[in-house]
């Protein structure tokens, strides 16, 4: 490994008489750089003058046989120190501008000679001495400059309001001055150190400040200054042998005016406060210039933007693969599902979004616009007040799994329900090339907010649908998480009611309910499992009411009927038996059954399965002909995979009620008995009880073993899904 040497270069460090600068001073030295040690040798506050502290250095750095001279003046004489290194070295290449003083006082005791001489030692002098340095870097076309920055600086610290305004002072300097020296090679940086220092020492606690050695950081600033390194204008922290880049970020904001014509507001400004200010899409941008652009990019967006009228707004939402699999968490995909992974791992084959992902930008721009609040004149409420009633949802493009997208939202109704009011939000989310993604309509149920004299029923609102009178096709049950709110609001919407106790007592519940959206995404994953294989492309619509809530640790049960193309769903509260969901139905593009047992009903001897059996789809043929149950003696269960391997096989004797276990790829050894009552029998026979299920209820017994692979392999290729 090639060591990195500085031989014919020449360092200036400021303040190198002890801490972090005498170690950068020592480690230039060793690396063959020729070193200018300026110290003054005050006080930590800048009084007093001394030539010790430099000459202690130099005298260590040529005791190991390095080069070094001393320099004592105030870094406010900047051209002296250079002049040091002219005099001495023939040439100057480095400045790392460390030298410091500490003024501390809280802000409203700062003497104006405080705050001046603060500034002086550290801005006004690595101002002072890398100006006097800089026509002889342009000359020779290279130089590298530190400055010293501090998290005081970055983040602010009680008691240091002089050191952090001049620290994040060093910053701006050397923004402007990377971006000058760029095209002659002068590379500028700034260093945020913690370390242990004369500065530092009864400020942090001593376990702490003993980890935080000089010489972990001074390596740091060395390769900043080398001549392979391209490092410019970043700021890089570093402390106790550990470093990383910060920069400076901006969110994606908020429009605060409709029209190009408008003006804005200060509550233009308050209600789109959450938006403004929301961090979770923040971007750095390289330069001014890229500031500015996108601000172009604002006015033009104003521009062109449709005439909105007083009941319109639209909002911006962007997110990528993570916040579509946060979403998923929320309502509920888990890794034990297989056919879920594609909702919860970005690098699957099938990485998609959970289609009601698509309500969340019309929602967040009606949550974070002032619509609904003005929407019943004379009429003020607030967010305790408002629930999510009903929601439809169309998708005309697959959803994403990331992008930014944007949403025009405006009021289409206003129902006075009485007491209570109902709120009619039409939404339309376009793509970036200006695609249309999706539909949306939410209903939000106003409580105490009727009572205006308007009109009670809707002629736009879409219509609920009764489900068939029929006992349903398919149903799952899934407990939701005591957590379940407090992981799905991570997602976008931070309303209270959810997570907040006290905000959802005043609202009138004893405990924070379940938003709307993650008790239907529950019930949208059961209809995709259940009817499209899961797969989120089948999606088309839906449409579903919130008819009571759901308290975080309740389990949901969802009721499917499939109609064509169209799945009713029903969801109730296992606990409660409350419906939670009606009236809800999900368009398909088309049906797609996941692999699931098959029920192979046979009329002859269990043990010998006769060449009549009947196969899958019995369950219809039973249906429309009860009869037939009569005269079959024997229901034989079992699983094909995907893949097409025989898995978990099943037989049962509906005459004496027996149901066996198999295991097909050793042959059938049925070496497990099971009694299980006729209505059961009949219930696995119709495809409603799992087999697992039946085995759990009766009693185990041993029998005999019954080999019949060869039968199941015939079985499995004949029978017709
Ligand atoms: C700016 C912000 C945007 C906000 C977006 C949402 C943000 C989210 O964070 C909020 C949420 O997720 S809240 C959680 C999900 N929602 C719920 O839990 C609500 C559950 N529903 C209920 O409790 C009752 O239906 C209830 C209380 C709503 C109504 O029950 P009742 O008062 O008993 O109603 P009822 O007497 O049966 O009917 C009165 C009339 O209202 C209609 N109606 C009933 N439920 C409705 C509902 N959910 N949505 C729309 N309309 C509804 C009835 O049809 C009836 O009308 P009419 O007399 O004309 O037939």
């Amino acid at each position: 490994m090639n060591n990195l040497r500085f031989d014919g270069r020449v360092a200036i460090v400021t303040g190198a008489g002890a801490g972090l600068g005498r170690a950068y001073a020592l480690l230039f030295a060793e690396r063959g750089a020729s070193v200018v040690v300026n110290d003054l040798g005050g006080s930590r506050s800048g009084d007093g003058s001394s030539s010790k502290a430099a000459d202690s250095v130099v005298s260590e750095i040529r005791s190991k046989g390095g080069k070094a001279v001393p320099n004592y003046d105030s870094v406010v004489d900047g051209d002296k120190l250079v002049q040091t290194a002219l005099e001495n070295f023939g040439r100057i290449d480095i400045v790392v501008n460390n030298a410091g003083i500490l003024r501390d006082k809280s802000f409203a005791r700062i003497s104006e000679s405080d705050w001046n001489l603060v500034h002086d030692v550290h801005l006004k002098g690595a101002f002072k001495v890398t100006q006097a340095a800089w026509p002889h870097f342009r000359k020779q076309n290279y130089g590298r400059v530190i400055v010293t920055s501090s998290n005081s600086g970055l983040y602010g610290n009680f008691g240091q309001a002089n050191y952090s305004a001049a620290k994040l002072g060093l910053v701006g300097l050397c923004n402007t001055m990377a971006i000058e020296g760029r095209k002659n090679n002068i590379n500028c940086n700034v260093i945020v150190p913690t370390a242990a220092s004369r500065l530092t020492e009864d400020i942090l606690p001593p376990d702490f400040f003993a980890e935080l050695k000089p010489e972990l950081i001074a390596p740091v600033v060395v390769w900043l200054c080398h001549e392979n390194c391209d490092e410019n204008g970043s700021i890089i922290e570093s402390a106790a042998g550990w470093a990383t880049k910060c920069h400076l970020v901006r969110g994606s904001g908020a429009i605060l005016r409709h029209k190009i014509t408008d003006m804005v507001s200060p509550e233009n400004v308050r209600d789109v406060w959450n938006q403004l200010t929301d961090m979770s899409q923040a971007t750095r941008l390289n330069s001014i210039e890229e500031a500015s652009s996108t601000l172009l990019g604002v006015l033009d967006e104003i521009k062109s933007g449709p005439e909105e009228s007083l009941n319109e707004a639209s909002g911006v939402f962007s997110y990528n693969y993570r916040d579509s699999i946060i979403f998923a968490i929320g309502v509920g995909a888990n890794v034990k599902e297989e056919s879920d992974l594609q909702y919860l791992y970005e690098s699957h084959e099938n990485f998609s979004t959970i289609p009601t992902y698509a309500i969340l930008p019309s929602l967040m721009a009606t949550m974070s616009s002032s619509l609904i609040t003005e929407a019943i004149p004379g009429r003020e409420f607030d967010l305790s007040q408002v629930l999510h009633g009903e929601q439809y949802l169309e998708l005309h493009k697959p959803l994403p799994t990331e992008a930014k997208l944007t949403t025009k939202i405006c009021i289409s109704d206003v129902l006075d329900k009485g007491k209570n009011a109902v709120i009619v939000i039409d939404g339309k989310t376009y793509d970036e090339s200006g695609d249309l993604i999706a539909t949306s309509q939410i209903c939000t149920f106003v409580l105490s907010a009727g009572g205006f004299g308007g009109k009670r029923v809707s002629s736009v609102m879409v219509p609920l649908l009764d489900e068939p009178q029929r006992s349903p096709d398919s149903t799952v049950k899934e407990k939701t998480s005591v957590n379940q709110a407090a992981v799905y609001r991570l997602s976008g919407d931070l309303n209270p009611l959810h997570i907040d106790p006290s905000f959802a007592l005043a609202a009138g519940y004893q405990q924070p309910i379940l938003h709307g959206l993650a008790t239907l995404g529950m019930s949208v994953r059961h209809v995709l499992k259940q009817f499209a294989d899961n797969d989120s492309k089948l999606f088309k619509s839906l449409k579903v009411r919130f008819s009571k809530p759901v308290i975080p640790g309740q389990t949901l049960c969802t009721s499917m009927w499939r109609e064509g193309n169209r799945i009713h769903f029903k969801t109730t509260v296992s606990e409660t038996n409350d419906i939670v969901l009606s009236g809800a139905y999900m368009e398909l593009h088309e049906i797609k059954l996941p692999a699931k047992p098959h029920v192979v009903l046979c009329s002859g001897k269990v043990e010998e399965l006769p060449s009549d059996a009947v196969f899958h789809g019995m369950k219809e043929r039973i249906e429309s002909n009860p009869s037939l149950l009569k005269s079959i003696n024997g229901v034989f269960v079992y699983h094909i995979t995907k893949s097409g391997k025989v898995t978990s096989t099943w037989t049962a004797d509906l005459k004496t009620g027996k149901i066996y276990r198999g295991e097909p790829e050793k042959g059938i050894k049925a070496d497990t008995t099971l009694t299980i009552d006729d209505s059961d029998m009949i219930d696995l026979a119709l495809g409603k009880l799992n087999p697992q299920m039946a085995f759990m209820k009766g009693k185990l017994k041993i029998k005999g073993n019954i080999m019949l692979a060869q039968k199941l392999k015939a079985l499995n290729t004949e029978s017709k899904l």
